[in-house]
């Protein structure tokens, strides 16, 4: 079943190509849409609304072909855009109800959709408060409860946790899961940090430069790379337990590293070991650690997976070029042949709204 299809679609500006010859499949569920700013997550969601015609190519959604159904489309669809769009003067209450008439909800059914939309995005005694006077955080609720407030079967979120601090973008993710689990909407959500997708997203699509570089399951993004983490103590007898540990399993064949591969110097504690898994010459590289551990007298102090984020998984080159199940190659490139997309900026900056208040 599939929920959105694109084929060859394409975006052509005077001066961009906005998107270039995009073919997607995207099946119900929470999927995350991945890109730097400017790669042309906006612009495909424009066009799946039936908002902005495509250069060339073809887009369906909900099996209905965005240049000839858009309003249909919009009657199952909810938006929340990127950008500030709340009128500041009137409070989520008389918006949201607002949004429902709309939607061609009758005046009561518009009210009690209202109450029970805010609640469920949490806002209680405030809803009755201009928006003017809201938190970015409160703000991103209100669109959020105005595109969910006609019970669509799909939701295009873009950029929700903009402008969030650290707590409100986990609620927001939090918020976002349970619009799929509570209520079976499936959602497409955009966002330029990888590494907050994976843990809200079932399905993550990256693309770069309007092209496609990665359609897969987000497990498929992390399993692969998976590696042991490994702390130990020191003794009288090896006073640098770790570097006597990296040496015996050296020598024993597993690829060890003392920092994290491919993350950021922050993360990165000298004390811990990295194992690759499956590269201690076909061992179980848990089995090689004990034993290890144990031949040397250290003490262990943990032994863990360590889940590779999506973030490293694109800028380790190695990995990068690997295709796995499922992975569609990317095609003609407007950005050249790199397969790491840019870096994704440190904080995400609001664009549209004031930053959080709170
Ligand atoms: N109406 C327009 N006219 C000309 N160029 C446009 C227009 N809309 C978008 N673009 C360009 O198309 C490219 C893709 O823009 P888009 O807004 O889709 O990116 P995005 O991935 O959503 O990024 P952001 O999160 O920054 O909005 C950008 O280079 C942008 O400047």
């Amino acid at each position: 079943m599939t929920v959105i299809l694109t084929e060859s679609l394409s975006k052509r500006f005077p001066r961009v190509t906005a998107l270039d010859r995009l073919t997607v499949d995207i099946a119900p569920g929470v999927t995350g849409l991945v890109g730097a700013n400017g790669a042309g997550k906006s612009t495909l969601i424009k066009i799946l609304l039936g908002l902005a015609p495509a250069t060339e190519g073809t887009a369906h959604v909900l099996g209905m072909d965005v240049t000839t159904h858009g309003a249909a489309i919009r009657e199952r669809v909810g938006y929340m855009p990127e950008h500030d769009c709340l009128p500041p003067d009137v409070s989520a209450t008389e918006f949201v109800v607002h949004m429902a008439r709309m939607s061609g909800l009758p005046p009561t059914a518009a009210r009690e959709r209202t109450a029970d939309t805010l609640r469920h995005v949490g806002l209680y005694e405030e809803r009755y408060r201009p928006i003017g006077g809201y938190s970015t955080g409160m703000k991103q609720r209100v669109k959020l409860a105005q595109a969910l407030v006609h019970d669509p079967e799909l939701v295009f979120l873009d950029e929700p946790t903009n402008g969030l601090d650290p707590v409100g973008r986990d609620d927001m993710l939090g918020l976002i899961r349970r619009v799929h689990t509570d209520f079976g909407i499936s959602v497409l959500v955009t966002s330029h940090l990888l590494g907050e997708l994976e843990r809200t997203c079932d399905h993550v699509v990256v693309i770069d430069g309007g092209t496609l570089l990665r359609s897969s399951a987000t497990g498929e993004f992390t399993r692969a790379t998976t590696s042991l983490v490994v702390e130990v103590t020191d003794t009288d007898e090896h006073p640098d337990g770790t570097a006597a540990l990296h040496t015996a399993l050296a020598a024993a064949g597993a690829t060890v590293t003392r920092d994290a591969p491919g993350a950021a110097p922050a993360t990165s504690a000298g004390h811990l070991l990295h194992i690759e898994a499956g590269a201690s010459g076909g061992a179980d590289p848990h089995d090689l650690v004990r034993d290890t551990v144990a031949a040397l007298g250290l003490g262990l102090v943990r032994m863990e997976p360590r889940r590779h984020h999506l973030a490293e998984v694109f800028h380790t080159p190695a990995t990068a070029t690997e295709s796995g199940p499922g992975t569609e190659p990317p095609t003609g490139t407007a950005a050249g042949p790199g397969p790491a997309i840019p870096a994704p900026a440190p904080h995400p900056t609001p664009k549209g709204g004031a930053p959080d208040a709170r």
